[in-house]
C-alpha cells in the first residue's frame, strides 16, 4: 500500500448518527464514513444469513468437549468476521479533510470486543452491537455494603469477561464500612481463581493508587451494580472527570450516547476509561451455552473429563466437574452460578 501522507490512524471516542470523534496524532477530528464504506457496510448487514447464531451453536454443539476447549482456547480475533459496523474502540484510517474533520476509509482488525444481540433484533434479522472495541480490561466493582455484594452476579460478570477473553480486576470498594466476614471469604476464593482483586475506598482512598496504576496505558471498562461508587472511583482516579463527561448522568441512561454503546475517555496518566453505558448492557449478555463451562476458570482442567462428550455438567453420570465438586476442589457456590447462569436463572 503506497504511504498517503494525508491518511491518519485513530481511535474512535464516540459517534452518533453517523458522526465520530476520532483521536489521532493531529487532535480530534470529527469524522464521517466514506460512501464506498457505508456501501460495504449496508452489503454485509443485508447479506447476514437469518438465525446465523443458532447454525453457529448447532455446528458446535456435535463437537466434543475436548474439541470445544480446544476451539475456544485457541479462538481469537481472526474468528470474528471483519468489522461490518464501526464502534467506540476501533481503528480507523482516515482522510483528512481540514483541520478539524475527516473520512473514515477503513476499520482495521479488532484485538477484542464486547458485543451482543442488539434489543432491535428479530428472528428475521439478528444485530449484533458491539459495545466498545480494542479494550484489554474490566473493572467489575461491587461493595462491601450498602449495596452488598451479590456473589451470583460477580460471576455473570467473570464469566462475560471470561468469554470475550478480557481480563477482569475486582474492585471492592466502600472496604471503609463495616462488612460481614463472608465478604473477606468470598474475596480470598476469588484470589485463588487468579483474579485480581483490590478493596478501595473513596473515602480513605485505600486502594485508589493501586486502582490507578493498574489502568495506565490500558482501556478499561467500568463495570458493577447501581450504588457501588463506580462514578466515585472514576473520580478519584481522575478527579473531575464524572463531571467534565457527563459520565453521572450517562448512566441514568440518558446520555447522549446511549445509542452506540459507549464513549472513551483519556486519562492523564495514560490509558483511556470507557464510560458506563455497558452496565445494564453486560448484564443482558448471552453465552453461547456451551461456551459457559469454559467461562469458569476452574472448570477449564476437568473440561473433556467427563463420561460423556456432550455432558453439560449438571446431571450426567461420570460429570468430572461434579465429582470434584463433590471433591470440594471446586466450590459451591461457583457451581451453583454456573447452573443458575445455565438454566438462565437470572440469580
Ligand atoms: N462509605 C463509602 N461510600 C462511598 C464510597 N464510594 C462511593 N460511595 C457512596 O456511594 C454512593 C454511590 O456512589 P456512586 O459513585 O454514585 O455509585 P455508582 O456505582 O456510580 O452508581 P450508579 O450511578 O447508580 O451506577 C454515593 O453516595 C457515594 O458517596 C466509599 O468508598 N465508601
Ligand atoms: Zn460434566
Amino acid at each position: 500500500m503506497i504511504n498517503n501522507p494525508a491518511q491518519l490512524t485513530g481511535m474512535v471516542l464516540n459517534g452518533a448518527h453517523g458522526i465520530y470523534d476520532v483521536h489521532t496524532d493531529d487532535g480530534i477530528l470529527r469524522c464521517t464514513l466514506r460512501g464506498k464504506l457505508k456501501k460495504a457496510f449496508a452489503e454485509a448487514n443485508a447479506a447476514k444469513p437469518v438465525g446465523k447464531t443458532q447454525q453457529r451453536n448447532n455446528k458446535y454443539a456435535n463437537q466434543t468437549s475436548t474439541e470445544r476447549v480446544e476451539r475456544i482456547e485457541k479462538r481469537d480475533s481472526t474468528e470474528n468476521a471483519p468489522p461490518t459496523r464501526l464502534s467506540v474502540g476501533d481503528y480507523v484510517k482516515i482522510r483528512k479533510l481540514d483541520e478539524t474533520t475527516g473520512l473514515i476509509e477503513e476499520i482495521l482488525p479488532r484485538k477484542s470486543e464486547l458485543s451482543r444481540m442488539d434489543a432491535g433484533s428479530t428472528s428475521k434479522k439478528l444485530i449484533q452491537q458491539t459495545l466498545l472495541a480494542n479494550l484489554n480490561q474490566v473493572v467489575v466493582v461491587f461493595a462491601t455494603a450498602q449495596p452488598e455484594p451479590h456473589f451470583g452476579l460477580l460471576d455473570r460478570y467473570l464469566t462475560i469477561c471470561e468469554s470475550a477473553q478480557l481480563s477482569p480486576i475486582i474492585c471492592i470498594n466502600k472496604a471503609d464500612l463495616e462488612h460481614k466476614s463472608q465478604i473477606d471469604d468470598g474475596a480470598h476464593l476469588y484470589s485463588l481463581l487468579g483474579y485480581r482483586v483490590i478493596f478501595t475506598s473513596t473515602q480513605t482512598e485505600q486502594g485508589i493508587d493501586e486502582l490507578r496504576d493498574l489502568l495506565k496505558e490500558h482501556t478499561t471498562l467500568f463495570t458493577g451494580p447501581s450504588g457501588v461508587g463506580k462514578s466515585s472511583l472514576v473520580n478519584a482516579i481522575e478527579p473531575g472527570m464524572a463531571i467534565r463527561t457527563g459520565l453521572v448522568s450517562d448512566v441514568t441512561g440518558k446520555g447522549k450516547h446511549t445509542t452506540t454503546g459507549s464513549q472513551l475517555y483519556p486519562l492523564s496518566i495514560g490509558g483511556w476509561l470507557a464510560d458506563s453505558a455497558g452496565i445494564r448492557a453486560l448484564a443482558a449478555w448471552n453465552i453461547p451455552p456451551e461456551e459457559l463451562a469454559w467461562c469458569f476458570v476452574e472448570f477449564r482442567p476437568y473440561l473433556g473429563e467427563c463420561l460423556y462428550g456432550d455432558c453439560i455438567h449438571i446431571d450426567e453420570d461420570g460429570c468430572a466437574i461434579r465429582q470434584a465438586l463433590t471433591d470440594g476442589i471446586i466450590n459451591e457456590h461457583r457451581y451453583r452460578s454456573y447452573v443458575r447462569i445455565y438454566t438462565g436463572e437470572e440469580r
